[in-house]
């Protein structure tokens, strides 16, 4: 068996109300945003001018940049191709030898191209989380829920989904923006993480739960991670060449920088000063100092 050609359907149909049992909120400070499997190859099985994977590319290019204006970390997982028949093991009995190795193919569709601050983790199963560091990036990141979209949707994204309730992270399924093999398996899958493990949104509703930070240049830092992209954005240099402990001065960081980073975060309702920043100019003194900010509001 290979995969299917996938017939047209709608994503409105697809989209119909699904009964949420948990009342779980987005929250960009503790969110990440998985792009599931959106290849060439994966994606070749639609007629891309129609539904629903045409309007799924759309929201997922929508999603994407509300997820970057609000700090959220982006990740992708796309299959290898030419994969080892010792890796590929079973899943060569359901879908025969996978993907060739031919960029045409393993490429993320262009309309979707990771930028260069995302992050792309080798797939190998179903499941993100399975033979991938998804998990120990997360744990990084100190973030606990997982946006998942993509494809397809009653596979790879449900079993991803399945596994991130199982790892105690939030998964969210964006219902508008993942495909299937069919709207029956959409919904399948839909109706199964909204009564098993997850929670269902559409992009309008998860847009609008990270937009309130999205008119700030800077939204409030939920992670080091985070805190450290946005440094590494003010002063126009790589996250990774700012090192821990060194002086931000080091790195160019001045009066005017500092003050409208803080001003965004003070105007988001973050209670710091310039001076206690000031005082002591090193990403890991600022994250501490931020996280202890943010404990004290969560209490
Ligand atoms: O070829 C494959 O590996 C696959 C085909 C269709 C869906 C599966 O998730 C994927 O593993
Ligand atoms: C597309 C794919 O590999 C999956 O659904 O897991």
């Amino acid at each position: 068996m290979t995969i299917p050609a996938i017939q047209a359907y709608s994503l409105a149909d697809a989209t119909a109300p699904i009964l949420n049992k948990v009342g779980w909120s987005v929250d960009p400070q503790r969110a990440v945003l998985l792009i599931h499997d959106m290849q060439q190859y994966f994606v070749n099985f639609y007629d891309q001018q129609q539904e629903p994977i045409s309007r799924v590319i759309q929201h997922i290019g929508q999603i994407r940049a509300a997820a970057e204006a609000a700090g959220i970390p982006v990740v992708y997982t796309a299959q290898p191709g030419d994969q080892p028949v010792e890796h590929r093991a079973l899943l060569s009995d359901f879908w025969g030898p996978g993907l060739k190795d031919d960029s045409a193919l393993t490429q993320i569709v262009p309309a979707l191209r990771p930028a260069a601050n995302d992050t792309v983790l080798t797939k190998w199963r179903y499941s993100a989380f399975q033979r991938t560091e998804l998990k120990k990036q997360m744990a990084q990141w100190q973030r606990d829920q997982l946006i998942i979209v993509g494809v397809y949707a009653h596979i790879g994204c449900m079993q991803t989904a399945a596994e991130a309730f199982m790892l105690d992270i939030q998964p969210f399924i964006v219902s508008d923006a993942v495909a299937d093999f069919s709207l029956q398996e959409h919904l399948m899958s839909l109706n199964y993480i909204a009564g098993r493990c997850g929670k269902v949104i559409t992009t309008e509703t998860l847009q609008a739960s990270i937009s309130s930070q999205e008119n700030s240049t800077y939204p409030i830092p939920g992670s080091r991670h985070t805190l450290l992209k946005q440094l590494a954005d003010l002063l126009e240099i790589a996250p990774d060449e700012i090192t821990a402990d060194d002086s931000l001065l080091d790195f160019g960081l001045d009066s005017v920088r500092m003050m409208s980073l803080v001003g965004d975060w003070q105007q988001q309702g973050l209670n710091v000063s310039f001076i206690e920043l000031a005082a002591v100019p090193c990403v890991e003194s600022w994250w501490q100092l931020l996280s202890a900010k943010l404990e004290e509001a969560a209490a």
